[in-house]
């Protein structure tokens, strides 16, 4: 049986599950993929580390170049760009294949890496890189490549659907939320990437270019984390029937008739009957639709040290069983050029909360607003605060699919009038 050496670089969270698996599973992948994986180093920073794993020691190198240069295939497991980009770099010109789950190099710079590894005849492969273990990438390339995918909505990032899953359901806070999802290994190493909806915008970009045969990057993403979501806002969307989530969200509009693709991450009201309501903890799911297929869902361990690990080894052995078997590895060049929209032509729904004065005509102020802009109400719920003599009121609009545009000149209007105290939140609105 041929032997197929197989590099690892990187021994955090996701590494060492996949050292652990090429390690035990030996035998059974063998038999799958018709050739012995020998793991022939893993580049760590530091080999005396602690570590919490029993991986023989002799493995571990801190030479990561040099072990690339003697690899059939290169598992890159370190994140980050540099020395991960320079290292996937240095295998694919020396005719490794490689297998990362960096979305934020891909979303970065995946056009090279991708060019690379086509021009080399070897292949780069990244199921891993959104939601984790959920098999995601390749259906969306093999499985619907005969169908037109036309929206692509998903939970994508575990660290913050366990977030807002305990506020919403204990109402933790946020910091104690944010620690546990550390605790758990599902946060990148810089958690702000987590927060502030980087690491979902990374998915979204990868989505997005494979559903529509488009290379997107980050800087086609428009971006909006969970830092701002309140308490206040899970109690009131709870209240109305709705749940928060951080959704990317890619799908192809019109655009009067010049059709464009917007990317974009935001914290999403959903109603709470919406399947990707029912997403807990640190699960991922993508919703995709598609004009022959419908509405498809995937769903399972978005983050993790073994889920992520079985979607890099579904990587591994399938690109393994390709060079036992023979045949073209690359092709990952896309082959349309559908452009990005940018985020003021974007139509969605809005959901609007402000703090008004208890007062005549305050609703008919608001309205009237609205109406100037052409941003239509679907619905007005009003919660009355009694403070003494005073009383306030709290007014949750959810309008209508308006543009950002005019969303934006909306919100500026509403605030210059005197009877609102403030707008308290401004959140989008799918499934509605
Ligand atoms: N943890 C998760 O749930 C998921 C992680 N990913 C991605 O997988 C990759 C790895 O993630 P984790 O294992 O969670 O990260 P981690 O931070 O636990 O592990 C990365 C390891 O690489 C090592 N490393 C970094 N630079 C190095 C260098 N120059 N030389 C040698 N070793 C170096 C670090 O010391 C660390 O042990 C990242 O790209 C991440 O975005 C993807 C999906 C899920
Ligand atoms: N930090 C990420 C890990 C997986 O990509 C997350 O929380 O989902
Ligand atoms: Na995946």
């Amino acid at each position: 049986m041929k032997t197929l050496k197989v590099a690892l670089l990187g021994c955090g969270n996701v590494g060492s599950q996949v050292a652990r698996i090429l390690l035990d599973d030996a035998e059974d992948l063998a038999s799958r993929t018709g050739a012995r994986l020998e793991l022939t180093g893993i580049a760590v920073r530091n080999p005396d580390a602690p570590r919490d794993t029993d991986l023989p020691r002799n493995l571990f190198t801190t030479d990561a170049e040099k072990l690339v240069e003697g690899a059939d295939i290169v598992i890159e497991l370190m994140g980050g760009m540099e020395p991960a980009r320079t290292l996937m770099l240095h295998a694919i010109g020396h005719g490794a294949s490689v297998v990362t789950g960096n979305k934020a190099l891909l979303a970065a710079d995946g056009a090279t890496l991708f060019e690379k590894a086509d021009a080399a005849g070897v292949r780069l492969a990244y199921e891993a890189a959104v939601a984790g273990a959920i098999p995601i990438l390749r259906p969306i390339r093999d499985s619907l490549s005969g169908d037109r995918i036309t929206k692509v909505m998903g939970i994508v990032n575990g660290t913050t659907n366990y977030i807002l899953d305990a506020m919403d359901s204990t109402g933790a806070q946020f910091a104690d939320a944010l620690a546990d999802a550390q605790r758990l290994g599902y946060a990148e190493a810089d958690p702000t990437a987590d927060v502030e909806g980087h690491d979902a915008a990374s998915k979204g970009a990868i989505l997005a270019s494979l559903a529509f045969h488009t290379n997107f990057d980050l800087a086609n993403v428009s971006c909006e984390g969970i830092s701002s979501v309140t308490a206040d806002d899970i109690a009131a969307a709870k209240d109305a029937g709705f749940v928060i989530k951080l959704l990317a969200i890619a799908e192809k509009l019109d655009n009067d008739g010049e059709p464009g693709v917007s990317v974009r991450v935001h914290p999403t009201l959903l109603p709470r009957t919406h399947p990707l309501a029912a997403v807990h903890g640190a699960f991922n799911a993508v919703f995709v639709e598609a004009e022959n297929a419908g509405e498809l869902m995937f769903y399972g361990q978005g983050a993790g040290g073994a889920p992520t690990a079985s979607a890099v080894m579904g990587d591994v052995v399938s690109t393994a069983r390709r060079l036992v078997l023979g045949g073209p590895l690359g092709a990952e060049t896309p082959t349309g050029s559908v452009p990005a929209l940018p985020f003021a032509k974007v139509t969605t729904s809005y959901s609007i909360g402000l703090q008004v004065t208890d007062q005549p005509g305050v609703l008919a102020a608001v309205a009237q607003v609205f109406a100037e802009h052409g941003v239509s109400i679907e619905t007005m719920r009003q919660t009355i605060h009694a403070d003494g003599t005073a009383s306030s009121a709290e007014l949750r609009f959810v309008t209508h699919r308006a543009s950002e545009a005019a969303l934006a000149a909306t919100v500026e209007a509403i605030k210059g009038l005197d009877i609102i105290n403030s707008v308290t939140s401004v959140l989008r609105v799918e499934g509605v």
